[in-house]
């Protein structure tokens, strides 16, 4: 707490029960995030917990979090499979408790951005003037679409983890959440976008969980350029090939040579390093590439420029 001062909120994730509740109070947090859950098959198989005995449980633990002074998130877990008149009836419930904010997990990401936005649009509809939270599964990659799809709908908080590290395929990412809200929906998030990529590569190395390539934002090659036309555009525009820059999100543009590299990249990349070939001799050394690509092997700007040297001493 004392790191991260008052700028960030720091809240404790508790079961509904007292021990859980005790834990996060003994702690000296300020805020608890209590979740239940409210889907028929969490409730018969985990929890072995009739509807009443989730909806008591519910007012109990809120309102006894509450008691003790605490900010209080809640949470009916698996909410996106759960019968939508109980979810609504078992919201209701945790604001009648006192609940501050309402999560909605979609807990095994089952939900699609356009059953998502309609769900959630119920639910602030009874929140009033609680503010509605969402928290995204990718168990089918949609976990960006459906945090935006919240968004739109009118929650106000959404859960996301960096790299959207979570349980299976993980949770909404928040380099993607943050660059679409920002780019695509144009809200202002007042986050420091150019630390993203810094962020990513930190929390890659401290868990140990690698960055997949073509991961979006702050993959290695979300900003890597090798087909020719793409390449050429680049040069001429970025934003031909770029719908944000990598400088806004601390990354990188990478001109890669490959088989379908055009002679445009590759006289920008010799250029770069102080090569000029007539289009001839760049047509010579662009075959040697692609034939070396066919087989496999990763070229180099560097390899570019000794084909090069190779051709204009021979
Ligand atoms: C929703 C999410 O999954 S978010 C991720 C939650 N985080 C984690 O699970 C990671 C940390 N978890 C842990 O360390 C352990 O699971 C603990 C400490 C929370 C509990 O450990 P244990 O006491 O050994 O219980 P275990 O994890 O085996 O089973 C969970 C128990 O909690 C109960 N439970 C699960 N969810 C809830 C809930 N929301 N409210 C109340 N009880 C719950 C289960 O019914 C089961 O109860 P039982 O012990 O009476 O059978
Ligand atoms: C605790 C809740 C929010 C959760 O992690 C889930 O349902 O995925």
């Amino acid at each position: 707490m004392e790191e991260v001062g008052d700028k960030t909120e720091v809240i404790g994730l508790a079961r509904a029960n007292k021990n859980d509740i005790d834990k996060v109070i003994e702690a000296g947090l300020s805020s608890i995030h209590v979740f239940i859950a409210t889907s028929e098959i969490h409730m018969k198989y985990k929890l072995k917990m009739t509807r009443e005995e989730v909806l008591d449980r519910i007012y109990e633990s809120v309102s006894y979090a509450k008691s003790h002074g605490l900010i209080v998130e809640f949470s009916p877990e698996d909410a996106t499979r759960s019968e939508e008149d109980f979810l609504l009836t078992a919201i209701k419930t945790a604001i009648q408790a006192g609940a501050d904010r309402i999560n909605i997990p979609d807990t095994v990401g089952v939900m699609t951005p356009f059953t998502f936005y309609d769900l959630i649009k119920k639910v602030v509809n009874v929140a009033g003037d609680k503010i509605v939270s969402v928290h995204c599964h990718n168990d089918f990659g949609l976990a960006t679409a459906n945090s935006i799809a919240g968004v739109a709908a009118g929650a106000r908080q959404v859960h996301v983890t960096v790299n959207g590290i979570g349980e299976r395929a993980g949770n909404a990412s928040l380099e993607e959440v943050v660059m679409a809200l920002k780019k695509l929906m144009h809200y202002d998030l007042n986050i420091k976008t150019w630390l993203l990529y810094e962020t990513s590569k930190l929390v890659s190395e401290l868990s140990g969980i690698p960055i997949p390539y073509f991961k979006a934002i702050v993959g290695e090659n979300a900003f890597g350029h090798e087909a020719g036309i793409h390449v050429h555009g680049v040069i001429e525009n970025p934003a031909t090939y770029e719908p944000i820059s990598p400088e806004e999100v601390g990354n990188f543009r990478r001109l890669a040579l490959g088989k379908h590299s055009g002679i445009h990249g590759l006289k920008k990349i010799l250029e770069d390093q102080g090569i000029h070939l007539d289009d001839n001799k760049l047509r010579i050394v662009l075959m040697e590439i692609k034939k070396k690509a066919e087989s496999g092997e990763k070229i180099s700007a560097e390899d570019a420029r000794n084909i090069a040297i190779k051709l204009l001493n021979s």
